[in-house]
């Protein structure tokens, strides 16, 4: 486990390139490596790279090598991980998450809604997706903008879990919805949050492994396809999901750690999609293509 991150502080494009040198120098010996935004007003980000204490000297040492060439002046700070419990943490999980226009809250915290927010009820429960992972906060972010600039005619939220992502497309345009996912629990809670979201029609839940259904062809090819899965499958199911992407379509593709940005960004080229846009939060990356 690791107890240590050492640090440096940059701006968003110079942490990208620190990002690159870190993933080459350490990614192969299991190191964590994340960049993270700290202030979005003032360009603030910090490299990280998380190690054990014994080994502070040593790693301190190689990162300072690394780094260099390109960042002479780097300064590397250290930040003490406290250890966290994790059970309690998540139960914690419960004060509402701001995304863009979204809002993301439990039952309990309706009063919190302000006039212009966008607000998703979904109360901690079976299925993934209260919007306080970095990667439904990504989806949530990039969903607004894709919506807002493209024209959307309709929307696969694949793994949908508790459904946030579907439900939040559909809250920003009337457009019809496919939110599908593996686990038919996930699938259950979904629609049930759909209900409670007050969206009658426009979104089908459906229980499908990957692009395994016909529903897929019935409903698409869609202008939007949402995917916060994990990496691996994400690059395995690059030709189905490029073949369900209409013409001129967006994708944006989650559960990606910092790490592997660029297999998953490689695999999706490979499908003729263009890099538009990535966020970073929390170590995980939410990536915005499309086909040009
Ligand atoms: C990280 S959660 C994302 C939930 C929600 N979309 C969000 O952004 O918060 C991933 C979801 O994908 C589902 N999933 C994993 N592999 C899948 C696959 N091959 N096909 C469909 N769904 C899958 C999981 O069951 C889980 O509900």
């Amino acid at each position: 486990m690791s107890d240590l991150r050492l640090f440096i502080t940059t701006t968003e494009k110079l942490s990208e390139v620190l990002l690159d040198l870190m993933t080459d120098a350490f990614e192969d010996d299991g190191y964590a490596i994340a960049t993270m935004e700290m202030d979005e007003k003032r360009d603030i980000w910090e490299a990280s790279l998380y190690i054990d204490f014994d080994e502070e000297d040593e790693m301190r040492a190689r990162f300072a090598a690394v780094v260099a060439h390109q960042f002479p002046d780097a300064t590397i700070e250290r930040e003490v991980i406290p250890d966290v419990d994790w059970i309690a943490k998540s139960l914690e999980g419960l004060s509402p998450v701001r995304a863009g226009r979204f809002l993301v809250h439990g039952s309990h915290d309706r009063d919190k809604v302000h006039l212009n927010d966008i607000a998703i009820e979904i109360d901690a429960g079976q299925a993934f997706g209260t919007g306080h992972h970095g990667t439904t906060a990504g989806c949530l972010e990039v969903i607004e903008t894709v919506m807002r600039a493209r024209k959307v005619r309709n929307a696969l939220d694949l793994g949908t879990g508790s459904g946030v992502l579907a439900i939040a497309a559909r809250k920003l345009k009337p457009v019809p919805v496919l939110a599908t996912d593996i686990d038919p629990i996930a699938t259950r809670v979904a629609a049930e949050n759909v209900k409670r979201n007050g969206i009658a029609t426009g979104i089908t839940t459906l229980t499908a492994p990957g692009f395994h259904s016909p529903a897929f062809a019935t409903h698409g090819p869609f202008d939007l396809i949402i995917a916060n899965i994990l990496a691996r499958p994400l690059i395995k199911m690059a030709p189905q999901l490029a073949s369900h992407l209409a013409p001129g379509g967006s994708v944006i593709l989650s559960g990606i750690l910092a790490s592997q940005r660029w297999k998953v960004l490689s695999a999706y080229n490979g499908q003729h999609l263009r890099h538009v846009r990535t966020i970073w939060r929390n170590g995980w990356v939410t990536i915005h293509l499309d086909r040009p």
